[in-house]
């Protein structure tokens, strides 16, 4: 009796900058698709093969057709869904889809509508969301509630490592049913999801030299596997420029990099702390950004502070679904 899907490994494919995704089919024969494992969402979609050539975006990646897949099931219902960077519409459609060798019969959106910015930038074809279901666009099951239902897996849970350096482990890893200890070292600190059935938790302050300077009554985060950054209240990110000697445009001197402070993220009682060499992205010998930026998200989903790839990077992440917590360990 072979025990399967303990957990499962998709490495995502590539590292392009700050973007992680791994490859999973749609449709017999399977049809590949790189998608990323998006927290920040809980729908699927994938470019229509039907999309207009005038939408480039879509035109210039892998797109699926129903017309070449057996396991097919038609349905029609109109799709839109919106992301910090504009909007992706389409229609539904249901296939087979394998994720790491799980099968799911999944209804999932085929995008016939992808906005050029920011997805000509995208080194992905669509996105998997692993969001709870009550974010999910048309009430749809998302694929990890499909995967859950089928029992295979041995904890209700999913783990997220972000490789800081692309040199060495191309990407990351998505593990389905557990976490990998080969990417995380220490213990395990928990902390509860607040009621709204999304991956975020209670933030109890930002602070900068051991000084909190945002948040100080505490806030929400939100810890989005499909954000590259970390994105804050706009007055709050612009004094923290200031604060670690970025200019305007968010940019710093390369070599001044290992003198900046670190900026700590207090959860539950324990400080989770970013170097300069975390929160800044070399995009070149002497263009270094620091990876944050302002975007004031109203009430009352706002004001949240978006933690991205930046911070899972450094603190791998563990999402339980069993217990509705996320737990951080220090990354490799
Ligand atoms: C994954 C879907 C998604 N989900 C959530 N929750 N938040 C956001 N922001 C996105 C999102 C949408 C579009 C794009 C994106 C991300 N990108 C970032 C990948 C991050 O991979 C981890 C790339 C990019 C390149 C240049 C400038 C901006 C963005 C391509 C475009």
């Amino acid at each position: 009796f072979i025990i399967v899907h303990n957990w499962v490994i998709q490495r995502p494919s590539t590292l392009s900058e700050t973007q992680y995704f791994g490859e999973i089919s749609i449709g017999s024969p399977p049809q590949m698709f790189n998608v990323v494992f998006d927290t920040g969402s809980a729908n699927l979609w994938i470019p229509s093969a039907s999309c207009s050539p005038l939408y480039t975006a879509c035109f210039s990646h892998n797109r699926y057709d129903s017309s070449q897949s057996q396991t097919y099931i038609k349905n029609g219902t109109g799709f839109s869904i919106q992301y910090g960077s504009g909007n992706v519409r389409g229609f539904l459609s249901e296939d087979l889809v394998m994720v790491g060798g799980i099968p799911v019969i999944q209804v999932f959106a085929e995008a016939t509508a992808v906005p050029a910015l920011p997805f000509i930038f995208a080194k992905f074809d669509g996105v998997l969301g692993m969001g709870y279901p009550n974010i999910a666009i048309d009430g749809i099951t998302p694929v990890f509630d499909q995967i859950l239902s089928q029992h295979i897996l041995k904890e209700e849970v999913f783990s997220v490592y972000y490789s800081r350096d692309p040199h060495n482990m191309p990407g990351g890893e998505i593990v389905l049913g557990g976490t990998d200890p080969s990417y995380y070292h220490g213990e395990f600190n928990y902390l509860s999801t607040s009621k709204t059935g999304k991956w975020e938790i209670e933030l109890k302050g930002v602070s900068v030299r051991g000084e909190t300077l945002f948040c100080k009554d505490g806030c929400t985060a939100v810890i989005d596997t499909g954000s590259s950054y970390i994105i804050g209240p706009a007055a709050s990110v612009t004094q923290l420029m200031k604060a670690v000697g970025a200019t305007e445009l968010y940019t710093v001197n390369c070599d001044k990099v290992e003198a900046m402070p670190s900026i700590s993220f207090e959860f539950g009682g324990t400080e989770y702390s970013l170097t300069g060499e975390d929160y800044i992205h070399w995009f070149g010998e002497d263009l270094c950004v620091v990876t944050f930026s302002g975007l004031d998200i109203p009430p009352p989903v706002g004001p949240v502070w978006v933690l991205g790839a930046s911070f899972i990077s450094r603190y791998y992440t563990e999402f339980d679904r069993h217990n509705n917590r996320i737990g951080f360990a220090r990354a490799v």
